[in-house]
């Protein structure tokens, strides 16, 4: 975008003014305490041009340098990182109440109906209210139980489409596979119906692509948002790509209302199968005006678009990406695969897939799946949150208005926190390994791929099953082979950065079917055994 010079000169200036005015305001409130000490940045732009292209490692190296609570500025926003366990408790323990709201960011506003969905929605009463709406229909006890099957049906529907392709030679994308289950499971839960074929298809692979898309422009640091001078002006682009997102998203939600509302659905998907998915709870609701927090504003149609765009975003990917993490990491650690393989035999026998129930028996795979979480947490930033007001952690001054960034990521691999942090071992999460008691639900802070506190994924439930479902009957259901001839020992584990942690390379493999043809619903024996053959 050409810029006129004296514009972007005049914008500089009064940036310049406005962060001198916040650091003078700043440095008062901070003459009770020090600051957390930070490296220094640019002028204006603050520390945002050393972030690189992989924020959470930068923002581990420099832990190392300044310790794990440490303070940079993105123009004129003040922000601490946590980086060990004991600080993010202090947080998002002991003052929790202080930071659960979220900043202001570019993405709320333009993509997520300006604040009108759950993810960005201040602490309050109708945040509250939206996450009850969400727990009572889809993630409670009573909820998930009653949506077992659909959990189970679409994961079994996942490993039969992969058993057949298992005849071809082509391989699979495993990330595009699992999206499709954990996006269809979803969407039976929450408006009654798949969205696309099992076989995934076209409009599969552009969905999961506006997925990542909007997990990358949500972990761009935009520096409007920082610096307001230049917020109109956009200059990396990233709002003007966020509104063509939107509109993108938009349509998809509109589709889903007006189906509804028309009784209709689309050719080739199934009748909708509820009649008390969280859609028709939400669209009842609006038609009897009833308020989403009781008080406040009436349920409206930007209200449920608000809420279904956050189900379908922060639902699929983040499954889906850890699924896939998962495979590789096992791949690479045959002697991890071919214990927990045993596990699963032991326990489901060769002859039907895993169920729900099974899950319990099985802590092996529970602790492959802590361990990937571990090196892997799908948002390795968390999500930022807000001081409402002047604190002090640490020693430390943290005032109001400051953004916290709690690096999972780095936690996930302190060396003083985690023996041989970088080795994949299941092992410690046994009884008797060094984390026998740690889980994931957010009361161990070296342990957070959910977060913690108030704002803990609203998903949690659900995620942590489909994980764990979907993990455990794709390592029962087939022996993994690396396509395209790559090795084990040489498979690209590289990341590419976004608000969630995709893999730079897509995981590409050959499903190798292991347990009887009947388990997956196949009794056409000739391609089964070609597969067997291969
Ligand atoms: C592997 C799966 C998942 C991971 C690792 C994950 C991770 C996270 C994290 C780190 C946060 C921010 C928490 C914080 O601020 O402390 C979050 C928030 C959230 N997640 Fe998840 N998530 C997953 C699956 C899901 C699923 C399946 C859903 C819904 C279908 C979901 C919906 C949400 C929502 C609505 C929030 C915002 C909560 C709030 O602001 O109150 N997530 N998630």
């Amino acid at each position: 975008m050409d810029v006129p010079l004296p514009l972007l000169l005049g914008s500089i200036a009064v940036s310049i003014a406005v962060c001198y005015l916040i650091f003078v305001r700043n440095g008062a409130a901070g003459k009770r305490r020090p600051l957390p000490p930070g490296p220094r940045g640019w002028p204006v732009l603050g520390n945002l041009p050393q972030l690189g292209d992989k924020p959470h490692q930068t923002m581990c190296a420099l832990a190392r340098e300044y310790g794990p609570l440490f303070r940079l500025r993105f123009g004129c926003a003040e922000v601490v990182v946590a980086a060990s366990a004991d600080v993010a408790a202090q947080f998002l323990r002991v003052h929790d109440a202080n930071f659960s709201n979220r900043p202001p960011n570019s993405g709320a506003e333009h993509v997520a109906y300006n604040y009108q969905d759950l993810v960005f929605a201040p602490y309050g009463a109708r945040w509250r209210a939206l996450r009850k709406l969400c727990a009572l229909h889809l993630f409670s006890a009573k909820a998930l139980e009653d949506l077992r099957a659909v959990r189970e049906g679409e994961v079994a529907l996942m490993v039969r489409n992969l058993a057949r392709q298992a005849a071809a030679t082509a391989p699979v994308v495993l990330g595009q596979e699992a999206n499709v289950c954990a996006t269809n499971t979803l969407a039976r839960a929450t408006i009654g119906r798949r969205v696309f074929a099992v076989d995934g298809g076209e409009g599969a692979r552009e969905f999961k692509e506006m997925v990542v898309e909007l997990m990358q422009l949500a972990g761009v640091f935009n520096v409007g948002d920082f610096v307001p001078v230049l917020r109109p002006l956009d200059p990396q682009g990233v709002v003007a790509k966020m509104k063509r997102l939107h509109r993108r998203y938009d349509d998809m939600m509109n589709g889903f209302i007006n189906e509804r509302k028309d009784g209709g659905k689309p050719d080739g998907f199934a009748a909708g199968e509820h009649s008390n998915d969280l859609l028709s709870v939400l669209l009842a609701r609006m038609q009897e005006e009833q308020k989403v927090d009781g008080d406040g504003e009436k349920v409206t149609e930007t209200d449920i678009k608000a809420l279904l765009l956050n189900l379908f975003t922060a639902g699929t990917d983040t499954t889906s990406s850890t699924v896939e993490w998962a495979l590789a990491e096992l791949i690479r650690h045959p002697d991890v695969l071919k214990e927990v393989q045993h596990e699963l035999d032991t326990v489901v026998g060769k002859g039907r897939l895993v169920s729900e129930s099974d899950l319990p028996r099985l802590p092996y795979l529970a602790a492959v799946i802590k361990e990937t979480f571990r090196l892997h947490p799908s948002t390795p930033l968390s999500l930022p949150r807000e001081a409402a007001g002047d604190c002090e952690v640490d020693g430390y001054s943290i005032p109001k208005g400051t953004t916290l960034l709690v690096n999972v990521w780095a936690i996930g691999r302190d060396p003083a926190m985690w023996p041989d942090p970088l080795e994949y071992r299941p092992a410690r999460f046994l009884p008797g390994g060094t984390h026998a008691e740690v889980d994931v639900k957010g009361s161990d802070f070296g342990l957070i791929p959910f977060g913690a506190g108030r704002r803990i994924c609203a998903g949690l439930s659900w995620g942590l099953r489909m994980v764990t479902l979907m993990t455990a009957t794709l390592l029962h259901g087939f022996d993994w082979a690396l396509a395209n001839g790559e090795t084990p020992d040489k498979l690209n584990m590289e990341e590419a950065y976004g608000l969630t942690l995709q893999r730079a390379v897509p995981l590409m493999v050959q499903p190798v079917p292991r347990l009887l043809p009947s388990a997956y619903g196949l009794w056409n024996w000739s391609s089964y055994c070609r597969c067997k053959l291969r």
